[in-house]
């Protein structure tokens, strides 16, 4: 038998502090989802833009350059939100911020889908993809007249605040539809912002029972660039449709290889 092909796929770190210094860094559960769920060889690539202690990368770390090493991309979520200038809006004093990751993945979403390189967004990665493309965000969805809460009960240990939340529709003829093979699944939602403006070139492929946009995927993308504001990472062994979409992803980057 043939060795396995272990394709490699860049994680964008976050920056936050650790003691006295600032780390760069991912989730466990994301390293964990896309090596043995979707079967590839996760590597995590360090924030280029500067802060404390780091002169900005951002002349040795160019899109291309990063890219050219990768066979998929990989957006995780966080706590820290992007920043609302990036479509236009203020950002409330209060806002948690990771320009450092921000001046990461940004430029190298949009070179990633120009190159049609796989990319699979959770979360603030969905948030991320969409700021790239040109769209915007309710910074705060539970005060959006109409709209549900999205957040998680932070009370609930963590087995309860990534527990199923609601349900989804998925769009017919969509790319989750034929990977659920059904209309609607469950979901959790950890998550205090929302896609308010559709980038042009994504189309919805979910929503939520208040119509908030929960997938979406990329038209100028012949193979897979996906955005899904949930959690398939958690626990995604137990639950079919998450198992479902680590495995299609890593599917996509082993046919183009
Ligand atoms: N900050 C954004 C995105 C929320 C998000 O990504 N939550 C997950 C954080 C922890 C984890 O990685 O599971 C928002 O509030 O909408």
């Amino acid at each position: 038998m043939g060795q396995q092909l272990w394709p490699v796929v860049g994680i964008p770190c976050d920056v936050y502090q650790h003691g006295l210094h600032p780390h760069h860094g991912s989730g466990e559960k994301y390293i964990n989802a896309l090596a043995h769920g979707a079967g590839v060889r996760p590597v995590l690539l360090p924030a280029i833009g500067g802060g404390t202690d780091l002169t900005p990368l951002t002349d040795i770390c160019l899109p291309d350059e990063v890219l050219d090493s990768l066979d998929g991309l990989f957006l995780t979520g966080n706590i820290s939100n992007v920043n609302p200038q990036f479509y236009g809006e203020q950002s409330p004093s209060d806002n948690l911020l990771d320009p450092q990751r921000d001046a990461t993945t940004l430029p190298l979403i949009r070179r990633a889908i120009e190159r049609d390189i796989p990319l699979f967004a959770v979360c603030r990665g969905f948030q991320e993809l969409n700021v790239a493309l040109g769209g915007s965000l309710y910074q705060r969805v539970h005060e959006v007249p109409g709209m549900l809460d999205h957040r998680e009960d932070s009370s609930l240990p963590r087995e309860g605040q990534y527990d199923y939340a609601h349900e989804i529709l998925l769009v017919e003829d969509g790319l989750l539809r034929g990977l659920a093979g059904a209309e609607r699944v469950r979901v959790n939602s950890v998550h205090g912002q929302g896609i308010h403006r559709l980038a042009d070139g994504l189309e919805i492929e979910a929503t939520a029972p208040d119509g908030l946009i929960e997938a979406a995927r990329s038209l100028d993308h012949s193979r897979f660039a996906l955005g899904v504001q949930f959690h398939p990472e958690w626990q995604y062994q137990r639950d079919p449709f998450y198992s479902a979409l680590f495995r299609a992803f890593g599917d996509a980057i082993r046919e183009r290889l």
